[in-house]
């Protein structure tokens, strides 16, 4: 660009305060060459402003064309172009390049102003000499210090060294390099200069403290945001995964039978839904030898063949089963069929009444059938009797119980053998009420809602009431909602989570004894007379026999080609 181009805008007095406005107002321009000439000034001279915009700008002094007042001071400061030649920018005008080092060196300045400010020497910035000596005197000072045993960086915060030096009255040492250092020389055990000296080590020292804070700071952060985004994981799985209910046990009435206790199991079936029978409730031991039933769930998983070539399996009379799903008998069909986990072995009434069956060395099973039947029907009969007397129809439950009739004829034993992580699916029996041995825990019952464990009592039964009951007693005694499961972790659920069992790995972590007492097929389970409320919701009377195989089609399901073959029978 040339000189005799550009152009500034000459100060207008009337418009200093909105200078811009002004220069765009007034059109008044003077070039280069007049504006080195002050004298010359014209307030006509017109030219576009934009040229001389860019060159204040790249000057970094475009704050002088808001300021008239300003700009005037600075154009009428004789010295302004002197001291621009002398600083080697005269010829800034001429050379693009030059314009920029000057506004590095101003930018520069501008810097080492704004430290100067900080460090309250402002003062210096107005005279070179005085700014040169005091970079001397500084670096002299720095080497007269550490040769004297001050720790480095100990002039970094001058203003507070010029404070300490304030208040000891020795201010005036630090404007003067050789007094500083005859002073230091001569006075390096002196107390105020320990004192000095152990002041700026514990700048030092308290920097230091404070750099590696901020870097244990951050480290502790890094690590927080570590661990936060660990633990947000954590929550995220743990979130998925459901808390682990607490195990509740209940503890049931031990009803003796052979004594006291006489007349009261429907009470107290009604109160609990289920209870145990001490010892010597029946007429003869009819506990079951779990030895013997052990050994032929062995034969049944691990020598099927020989198992599979027995009569009685064959004709169906003895059934091995691993295909039910009780929690469709209360779900329904809709829910996909999933074995319980577990065997179970069954065998009718039908096929106890038979005399045709060849039970080869398994006699031990049916006498232990027929035993328990009969000792359970005996109990279950006189326990009824006199709340069924008022009923008259010969094919209900109850006549046929008063009469003796009742031949009890879809009964059926089941012994069931479980893995350790062994489950019944929740469900209610069938039939009139359940007789139960075991030899450990894991059966559940329901009761408000909540799953309670029952502990099996040394040599102690354990009594269920059963649909039948509840529909003979029109919904005075409740069928009790029961399950069996052996693993912790589902203690929760009413049906189990599907893992694979191979019943050829069957140990057998626990076994169970059931014996179903069940009316026969034909017998019309109708709500007894006196307990009929006729308001519309006195239960329906159904034939035993419908019910029972509605049931058994649901808990076998898609099976029941397979549980016929094997197990037409159930609770
Ligand atoms: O194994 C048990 O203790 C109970 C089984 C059961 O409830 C059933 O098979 O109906
Ligand atoms: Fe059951």
């Amino acid at each position: 660009m040339n000189a005799g181009e550009t152009c500034v805008p000459s100060a207008d007095d009337s418009r200093q305060d909105t200078a811009q406005e002004s220069w765009y107002n007034s059109h008044s321009w003077v070039t280069w060459k007049e504006w080195e000439d002050k004298s010359t000034w014209k307030d006509d001279w017109q030219e576009p402003p934009n040229h001389t915009w860019e060159v204040f700008a790249d000057l970094g002094l475009e704050h002088l064309l808001y300021d008239a007042k300003e700009l005037r001071r600075v154009l009428s400061c004789g010295e302004s172009k002197d001291l621009l030649e002398a600083a080697g920018f005269g010829d800034v005008f001429d050379h693009p390049s030059k314009k920029q080092e000057l506004k590095l060196q101003l930018d520069l300045l501008k810097r080492v102003q704004e430290l100067f400010r900080k460090h309250d020497v402002r003062a210096m910035i107005q005279e070179p000499d005085m700014l040169i000596g005091l970079a001397e005197r500084c670096q002299d000072l720095q080497k007269s210090f550490e040769e004297c045993g001050y720790p480095q960086g100990f002039l970094r915060h001058y203003s507070q060294l010029r404070e300490a030096f304030r208040q000891l009255g020795l201010e005036d040492l630090l404007d003067n390099v050789q007094a500083m250092k005859h002073f230091l020389a001569n006075h390096t055990k002196q107390e105020e200069l320990v004192y000095l000296r152990a002041a700026a080590s514990r700048v030092d020292e308290v920097e230091d403290q404070l750099k590696q804070r901020d870097e244990e700071v951050a480290r502790v952060r890094q690590e927080n945001q570590a661990l936060r985004e660990r633990l947000a994981a954590f929550e995220d799985v743990s979130q998925s995964i459901p808390p682990t209910p607490q195990q509740r046990w209940i503890q049931l009435p031990i009803l003796e039978l052979d004594g006291k206790d006489r007349g009261k199991v429907l009470e107290s079936l009604r109160c609990w839904g289920a209870v145990h029978l001490a010892p010597g409730w029946d007429k003869a031991n009819v506990r079951p030898n779990w030895l013997n039933w052990h050994t032929l769930m062995m034969e049944a998983t691990r020598q099927r063949k020989k198992f599979l070539a027995r009569e009685c399996v064959q004709n169906k009379q003895l059934r091995f089963s691993l295909s039910e799903d009780l929690s469709r008998t209360m779900i329904g069909e809709a829910k996909s069929h999933q074995p319980d986990r577990r065997v179970s072995f069954g065998i009718s009434d039908s096929a106890v009444q038979s005399p045709l069956v060849n039970w080869e060395d398994l006699q031990w099973a049916v006498d232990g059938f027929r035993n328990l039947k009969a000792s359970l029907c005996e109990v279950v009969e006189r326990e009824l009797r006199d709340l069924c007397a008022q009923d008259g129809d010969r094919e209900t439950l109850a006549v046929k119980i008063v009469q003796g009739w009742e031949n009890w004829g879809k009964s059926n034993l089941r012994h069931c053998v479980y893995p350790e992580n062994g489950t019944c699916s929740a469900h209610t029996d069938y039939g009139l009420v359940t007789l139960q041995y075991s030899t450990g825990p894991g059966l559940q019952i329901l009761r408000d809602d909540t799953w309670l464990s029952l502990d099996s009592p040394r040599g102690c039964a354990l009594l269920m009431a059963g649909d039948s009951l509840e529909r003979l007693t029109n919904g005075m005694v409740k069928a009790v909602q029961h399950r069996v499961c052996m693993a912790d972790e589902e203690r929760s659920s009413t049906s189990f989570p599907e893992m694979k069992f191979d019943c050829r790995s069957l140990e057998g972590a626990r076994q169970s004894h059931i014996l179903f007492l069940a009316p026969s097929a034909d017998t019309l389970v109708a709500p007894l007379q006196c307990q009929l409320r006729h308001d519309g919701t006195d239960l329906a009377a159904v034939r035993y026999g419908d019910w029972h195989r509605a049931k058994v089609n649901l808990a076998f399901g898609p099976c029941i080609a397979h549980a016929q073959r094997y197990s037409a029978s159930g609770p």
